[in-house]
């Protein structure tokens, strides 16, 4: 892509530089240890674009590249944010619609793809995406082959399934963002029920980032207090029913926004940073994200399914998974959710 504003095509000498200031004498060469970071997000769209401007204003990579299948638009998005230089800190921005700008990348966040229109579920749009993921991923993995893939795009279980079979990679690697963002939306309506911080509330959603996402009740806590052990039998059936209509409105909370602005972007944007952060900086926190499940909390072996589970994340991804305990009926609804993602896995062509 024609890169515009370049310092030679504006006119100036290549060595301005040198003009402008003095190199200090003896300077040792950049040690190898200091390596640069980068970040690559596919899609730029309304998600891509929420998702680079939260790393942008977050700091948190030396070098972001953008890759969208429309160059005029890319372009345009790339200028936008390169013009917000002087309010941003120093972060080298590359675009283009060839996959060799992601080279040697840290993360690959994928975004791409079509999106619900109101009224439409996330498993609707897989067979689109699919056809999508077969041109975006081999490149990605050629170009980065030690990178994170770290999947967005809807359905996103499914996809972060497809894009670990494309990719080749080991499924610590292959991390889908799932109900990282579900949780936040969760812990964002108790917080507002119990009137407290969102940031105090420790709550899970798990399983498929969709309709059959589970919530985790009984290991919910405020401030290191356990939510329902804490209240009296009575008090507890009265706060099950209004529990369990937050889960409801957690469920509900993306059709709502689609159908209102026409889709969702701001609290994606955010979610997804956040992970970027965890694995880039090696942080070991623990966040719902979608993984392979087999085997965790009676998933059968067999059953080669991506969803979410409060997993600890690092720089080599997906770390280990926590061993929340999970009622019986939480569990079967886990297992339930692992069984419809299955089924649905069984008719890809792949
Ligand atoms: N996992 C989650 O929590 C969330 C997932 N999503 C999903 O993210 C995806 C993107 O949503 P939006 O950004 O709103 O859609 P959008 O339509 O605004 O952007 C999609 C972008 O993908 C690009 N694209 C299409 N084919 C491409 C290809 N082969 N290579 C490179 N780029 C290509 C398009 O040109 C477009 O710019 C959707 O699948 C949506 O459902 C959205 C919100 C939350
Ligand atoms: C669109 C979508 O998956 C969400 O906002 O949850």
């Amino acid at each position: 892509m024609k890169k515009v504003s370049s310092l030679s095509e504006l006119g100036f000498a290549d060595d301005i530089h040198r003009t402008l200031f003095r190199p200090i004498q003896q300077a040792a060469p950049p040690s190898p240890t200091q390596r640069r970071t980068k970040i690559s997000v596919i899609g730029a769209g309304n998600v891509g674009m929420a998702i680079a401007q939260t790393i942008l204003t977050q700091d948190l990579t030396d070098e972001l590249a953008l890759v969208d299948a429309k160059p005029d638009k890319l372009q345009g998005e790339m200028l936008d944010l390169q013009h917000a230089a002087a309010f941003l800190p120093r972060t080298r921005i590359l675009a283009s619609p060839d996959y060799a700008v992601t080279a040697n990348s840290d993360i690959c966040i994928i975004t791409a793809g079509a999106r619900q229109i109101p009224g439409e579920t996330r498993l609707n749009l897989l067979q689109r995406n699919l056809a999508l993921f077969k041109e975006i991923v081999p490149p990605l993995a050629r170009y980065s082959p030690g990178t994170l893939l770290l999947v967005v795009s809807n359905p996103v279980d499914v996809l972060t399934y497809i894009a670990w079979k494309l990719s080749g990679f080991p499924p610590n690697r292959v991390i889908g963002t799932g109900t990282n963002l579900d949780s936040s939306r969760f812990r964002f309506l108790l917080a507002d029920h119990l009137e407290v911080n969102a940031q105090d509330v420790q709550a899970y959603m798990v399983g498929e980032h969709g309709d059959s996402s589970v919530a985790l009740w009984s290991s919910m806590s405020v401030g290191g207090v356990p939510i329902l052990s804490q209240l009296t039998n009575d008090k507890a059936v009265v706060e099950q029913g209004v529990l369990e209509k937050i889960r409801k409105a957690v469920v509900e909370s993306a059709y709502e926004v689609i159908r209102l602005k026409g889709y969702t972007s701001w609290a994606i944007g955010y979610s997804a940073a956040n992970l970027a952060r965890s694995l880039l900086r090696d942080q070991h926190r623990i966040h719902p994200v979608s993984l392979l499940a087999k085997g965790f909390y009676g998933i059968p072996d067999d059953r080669e399914v991506f969803l979410s589970l409060p997993a600890q994340l690092g720089r080599s991804g997906v770390l280990s998974v926590a061993n929340i305990h999970l009622t019986d009926e939480e569990a079967a609804r886990l297992r339930r959710s692992a069984n419809t993602l299955w089924e649905l896995q069984q008719k890809l062509d792949l």
